[in-house]
């Protein structure tokens, strides 16, 4: 298939691309790089032995979009164009509901000018209403959520199932993403968030590097067994090969599947695979709880299994090993 990547300059996009080529399809990616660059997408390309090409343009642009569709005879989209911090996502909805609902909508829109019908979504572990250590898809979805990105996810959840009972041509995937985490073993490509990351990885591979002090646990009064949170993390590169499964096994209607491993590791386990891969003690302190974090979130990923065939094999140690390779060999990321 000839995919089209909305986003695909980001973390996961980037790795998807490459996943998708090594399949033996043919990869687009639209991107404003908003939150990216264009250098992703080259490494990606050069990883993959393939040609890449970059259409720079806003997935909210439903014109723009369908060109795309037309001048590269697209026969499939996924969309990864999106904002995704949650604390911006609260001091500035607007921007949320627009940039995140509208790009799916026009996209949608664009798809349906002309006649492609296989579309997979970014949509996240954070939709399900009530967190715990072994969601299933079927557990409550809906609005009443900690913030807007949150609910930017479920509207769009919500848009891709009414697009689907209206249109029967449609095959739609949406994947709830668990914690993404690691790097492409090449150490080419990885995370690289702008300014303090929020994210628990990243922000541990830059303490690592020397350029944050120490890292703040957030709580360790959870009733967990270390009293520190505890997620799901699961290696970029399972993610991106989810993507390709999902793609390949796309059928009339809306498939829905959590992309996780379901296992989880604590905030201090995730520090302490970051030191054996780093090879020191790493400093951190116990900090408050952020406000809106739940004790405990992980997947079922049973669904994935049996629909898709698909799970994640990669482990923990490998995904912190990965992000450490790419962020000690890139200290400035892309450079952007
Ligand atoms: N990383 C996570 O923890 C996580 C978890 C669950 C879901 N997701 C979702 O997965 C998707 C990809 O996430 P990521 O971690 O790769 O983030 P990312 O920020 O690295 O990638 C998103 C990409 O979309 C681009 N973009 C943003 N707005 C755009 C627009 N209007 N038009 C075109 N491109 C636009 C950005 O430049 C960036 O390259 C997002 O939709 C995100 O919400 C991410
Ligand atoms: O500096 C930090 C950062 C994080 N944490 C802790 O580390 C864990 C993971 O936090 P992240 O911010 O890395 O990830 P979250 O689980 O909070 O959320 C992320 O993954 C979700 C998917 O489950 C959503 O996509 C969400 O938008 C995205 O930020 C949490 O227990 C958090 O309290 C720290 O202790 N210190």
């Amino acid at each position: 298939m000839r995919v089209l990547l909305t986003g695909g300059a980001g973390y996961i996009g980037s790795h998807t691309a490459i996943a998708l080529v090594e399949a033996g399809h043919a990869v687009v990616v639209l991107d404003d790089l908003s939150n990216a660059s264009p250098e992703a997408v080259a490494r990606a390309a050069r990883i993959a032995g393939a040609e890449i090409p970059l259409v720079v343009a806003d997935a909210g642009d439903r014109a723009v979009v369908s060109g795309a569709i037309a001048d590269h005879a697209i026969d499939a989209v996924i969309h990864f164009a999106g904002r995704k911090a949650v604390g911006e996502s609260v001091a500035h909805p607007l921007a949320y509901y627009r940039v995140n609902v509208g790009s799916a909508i026009a996209t949608l829109e664009a798809m349906a000018e002309r006649g492609v019908d296989r579309f997979v979504f970014s949509s996240t572990a954070t939709v399900y209403e009530q967190p715990g250590g072994r969601l299933r898809e079927d557990d409550p979805v809906g609005l009443d959520l900690e913030h807007p990105y949150g609910r930017t996810k479920a509207m769009i959840e919500a848009i891709v199932a009414d697009a689907a009972a209206a249109d029967p041509r449609l095959r739609a995937a949406v994947l709830r993403y668990f914690n993404p985490i690691g790097a492409h073993p090449s150490g080419e490509i990885g995370e690289d968030p702008n300014g303090i990351p929020n994210n628990l990885a990243p922000y541990i591979a830059k303490v690592a590097a020397g350029e944050l002090e120490r890292l703040r646990v957030f709580g360790d009064d959870y009733p967990t067994p270390d009293g520190t949170g505890v997620r799901d993390y699961i290696h970029v590169v399972d993610l991106a090969l989810g993507h390709v499964a999902a793609l390949e096994h796309l059928e009339p209607g809306v498939l829905t599947v959590n992309l996780g491993t379901g296992e989880g590791a604590s905030v201090l386990e995730v520090l302490r695979a970051f030191e054996r891969a780093v090879g020191r003690p790493l400093p951190y302190e116990v900090a408050a709880r952020r406000p809106g974090d739940a004790a405990v979130t992980g997947a079922d990923p049973a669904l994935a299994h049996e629909r898709l065939g698909w799970r994640a094999t990669r482990s923990l140690d490998e995904a912190v090993a990965d992000a450490w390779r790419w962020q000690s060999g890139n200290p400035r990321g892309y450079a952007r």
